[in-house]
């Protein structure tokens, strides 16, 4: 496995205010990794750091094959950043803005009119192309965003809360063209505050809180990490439930007429459930499998220290 990211031991403080203490994070080539961690966690700071904004205390980066404070134009020339903050100018078009980006790239005019005429296309601005941004929703900013990020064929890029305040659908277009970048061979950097984007889009997940990173996996790793997963039975009358109550333990609802049972929701423990229930001759009316989700594992995770 080539790593597109190897960070050891990173730290960071302003004045007495330890931000980050001690990070370790291995990114794989052509996967998507996500850090999560609440309001002031340190992730922006991390990002600012490996996309050399910023230095660190101590510790030690090698971002695309480049180490952070022996090469780091080498590390800015195989990256984009794509923040909270956008590089767009609102005061050229789509179009202007992209050849703007060509220009500070160095491109040759023809090969940068080419190059974003093929992102207006790829990012779907073509019809908005000759407008200003100022006309712009905010999904269509974020594309010009990234696809102005994309200009300078970039292997990694971070991508610093990409979808905050967008709506529903022009999260997913950003999700498709995130996937997208993936299987073109781009390492995605990803932060969010949605786990339901982490869920969805990243092949390992950092958990960062108080400082530290309190875990690291798959999304699938990471809800194992936690208890919490039930059988929810619905039962038509108190009686009925009181029975199966007995029969099964677990956490009675009676106003919700509802029966609680844990299990990690595999077919043996449903059907075992089930056969008791038959046996006892209670009949259930609905049954319904929760398991634990990211926000489960996320609030478990970083309920001790909340920072700001
Ligand atoms: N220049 C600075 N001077 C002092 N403190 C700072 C500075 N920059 C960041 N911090 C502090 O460092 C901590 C981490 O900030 P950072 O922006 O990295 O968090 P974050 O996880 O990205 O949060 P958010 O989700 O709110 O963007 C915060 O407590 C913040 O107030």
């Amino acid at each position: 496995m080539k790593l597109a990211i190897s960070a050891t031991n990173l730290r960071k403080s302003y004045g007495d205010k330890v931000v980050l203490d001690g990070i370790d994070l291995n990114v794989a080539e052509g996967t998507i990794f996500s850090l999560l961690g609440p309001n002031g966690a340190g992730k922006t700071t991390t990002v600012q750091i490996l996309s050399t904004l910023l230095a660190p205390d101590s510790g030690k980066a090698v971002v695309a094959g480049h180490d952070l404070s022996v090469n780091p134009s080498g590390v800015r020339g195989s990256i984009g950043v794509t923040g909270q903050f956008s590089a767009v100018d609102t005061m050229l078009t789509g179009e202007e803005n992209l050849w703007l980006m060509a220009d500070l790239h160095h491109l040759p005019k023809a090969e940068g009119r080419r190059r974003a005429a093929e992102l207006l296309e790829q990012f779907d601005l073509v019809d908005a192309a000759r407008k200003t941004p100022m006309t712009y929703s905010g999904g269509m900013r974020r594309r010009l965003d990234l696809a102005m990020t994309l200009v300078g064929n970039p292997r990694i890029i971070f991508l610093d809360e990409p979808t905050t305040g967008l709506d529903p659908r022009s999260r997913r277009t950003m999700w498709d063209i995130i996937r997208q970048l993936v299987k073109d061979g781009v390492t995605i950097f990803l932060t969010t505050q949605y786990l339901e984007e982490a869920d969805q889009l990243a092949d390992r997940i950092a958990v960062l809180n108080g400082g530290k990173l309190v875990a690291e996996g798959t999304a699938d790793q990471l809800k194992r990490l936690i208890p919490g997963g039930h059988v929810r039975l619905q039962f038509a009358d108190i009686p009925r439930l009181a029975h199966a109550a007995h029969i099964l333990g677990g956490v009675r609802d009676d106003d919700s007429l509802t029966l609680d049972v844990p299990s990690d929701g595999g077919v043996q423990s449903l059907r075992s459930v089930l056969d008791r229930l038959d046996a006892g001759l209670v009949e259930v009316d609905s049954l319904s499998v929760h398991l634990p989700d990211l926000d489960d594992v996320f609030f478990a995770l970083t309920a001790k220290e909340n920072v700001r």
